[in-house]
Order: structure tokens, then C-alpha cells, then sequence
């Protein structure tokens, strides 16, 4: 391909747009305005429907004397822990929410009063290396939960995460805590749903002595999140 040297264009280019009648070319017009057209529609509508669904979560006003709950957040690295516990706990008021390292750097603490609900997280970092941390954190305080997320769109990461899940629900101080099987990530293509993700995580053995629930979630890069809902509907139906 050549150009040409007064235009910067390649020939062949130029060669088409001057062989196009008028007609062709509002055609072509029209035909790529309706492609933007749609694309913009589908990018709003998505925004819309994460937006819906995150009103209903954080209209919730907090109540006069909401009950506490304490939850342990654990999983593998990059499963979405620190973006969900974030968004979950910043409510739109800003006024009520609160984040602070708690043991030094790999956990933080999130605390927030949301509907009937009190709740302090713990966002326990997931990388392979600090993952001892994890059999540490009893010492944090006593947990009323533990949410384990699972990245549902990383199929190929399960069987590490089963491993890792069940050598956590063995630790001596947790075998009666309640356990909430999180699948993130549900916005994309890959994603398996809650119910797939909990049959691959293999917990017949570990359901005896605990309740188990699983849900989904996903927060979008523009902050949207959905499923807020229904997970604050498990935490606070569940009394131990
Ligand atoms: N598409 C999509 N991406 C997400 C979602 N949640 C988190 N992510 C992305 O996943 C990546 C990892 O998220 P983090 O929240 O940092 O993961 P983490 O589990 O805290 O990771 P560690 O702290 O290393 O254990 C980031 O790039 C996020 O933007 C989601 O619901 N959907
Ligand atoms: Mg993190």
C-alpha cells in the first residue's frame, strides 16, 4: 500500500470514497450511526440495570439498633475481595463507613451500619504468600460468618480455591462459623452461576456442622454492583 503525498490517505482508500455516489455514502452513514447508536444503548442499559439493582441495597437506612455481625472475607488472590468489601461497605452518604489496617497491612477492616445490620469486614489479602495470615485471623476477634469468594469466571483457579477453602473450614475455631460461598465476577462471559461454583467446591462434608449459602455478585468498573441485595438478605436471615 502507498500513500498519497498530499492527502497522507492510502490510494486505494481515497479511490473508493471517490468512486461512492451520494446515495452509498448517506447509507453508510446511516448504517454507522445506527452501530454507535446501539452500542451506546447497550452500554447505558447495563449501567441502568446495575444502577437499579445497587438502589434497593443502598436505599436501606440503618436502624435504631441494628445487630452486629462480624465476617472474615477470604479467597485466592485477584477474586475480588478488596473491590466488593469497598463497595459493599461505602455507602452513598459516605458518612457512616469507615477502613483501617487491622494487623498490620494484608487485612483491613471495613465497618458499616446498613439496614437492620452493623457489619465489620475483614478483606484478608489472597496472594500465595500471605495466606498463613489466613490461619492467624481467629485471633481477630470472634467471626459471626466467613464469605469465601470464588472468581466464577476463572474456571481454571477452582481447584486451587477448593483446596485452600478446605483447609480453612478445618481450622478449629471456625468449624461451626457460617459459610457464604461467593461467586464474583458474574458480569463476565466465562462466569458459571453461584449453584455450579458451589458443586465444583465439593462441601458435603463440611455442611453438617454449618449452614452454607452461595450467592453472586459483580461490580462493574463504573462501580455498579449487583446481588448487593441479596447477600445482605442471607447476612442478616441467618442467625447462628
Ligand atoms: N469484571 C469484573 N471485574 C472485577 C469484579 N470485581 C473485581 N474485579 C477486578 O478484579 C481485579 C482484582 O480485584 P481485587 O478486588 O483487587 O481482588 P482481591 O481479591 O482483593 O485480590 P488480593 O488483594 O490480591 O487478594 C481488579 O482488576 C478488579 O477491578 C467484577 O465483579 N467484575
Ligand atoms: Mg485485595
Amino acid at each position: 500500500m502507498y500513500f498519497d503525498e498530499e492527502l497522507k490517505v492510502p490510494s486505494a482508500v481515497q479511490r473508493i470514497g471517490h468512486s461512492l455516489s451520494g446515495k452509498q455514502k448517506a447509507v453508510i452513514f446511516a448504517v454507522a450511526s445506527l452501530a454507535v447508536g446501539f452500542f451506546l444503548y447497550k452500554s447505558w442499559s447495563s449501567w441502568k440495570q446495575g444502577n437499579e439493582e445497587d438502589s434497593e441495597f443502598y436505599s436501606l437506612q440503618p436502624s435504631n439498633s441494628p445487630r452486629q455481625k462480624r465476617i472474615l472475607v477470604v479467597g485466592l488472590e485477584n477474586t475480588g475481595k478488596t473491590t466488593f468489601v469497598r463497595r459493599f461497605c461505602k455507602r452513598q452518604n459516605g458518612s457512616n463507613s469507615s477502613e483501617e489496617n487491622s494487623f498490620g497491612q494484608y487485612i483491613k477492616q471495613h465497618s458499616v451500619k446498613v439496614g437492620d445490620l452493623s457489619i465489620t469486614m475483614w478483606d484478608v489479602c489472597g496472594a500465595v504468600e500471605n495466606r498463613e495470615i489466613w490461619h492467624d485471623v481467629f485471633r481477630l476477634e470472634e467471626v459471626d460468618f466467613i464469605i469465601f469468594c470464588v472468581d466464577s469466571s476463572s474456571q481454571h483457579t477452582f481447584v486451587e480455591a477448593r483446596k485452600e477453602l478446605h483447609r480453612f473450614l478445618k481450622i478449629k475455631v471456625f468449624k461451626q462459623t457460617p459459610l457464604i460461598l461467593l461467586a464474583t465476577k458474574q458480569d463476565k462471559s466465562s462466569a458459571v452461576d453461584p449453584y455450579a461454583l458451589y458443586l465444583s467446591m465439593n462441601l458435603e462434608n463440611f455442611q453438617g456442622s454449618r449452614p452454607i449459602l452461595t450467592t453472586g455478585i459483580q461490580v462493574s468498573t463504573f462501580g455498579q454492583s449487583k446481588g448487593f441485595m441479596e447477600l445482605y438478605n442471607l447476612l442478616s436471615t441467618i442467625d447462628e
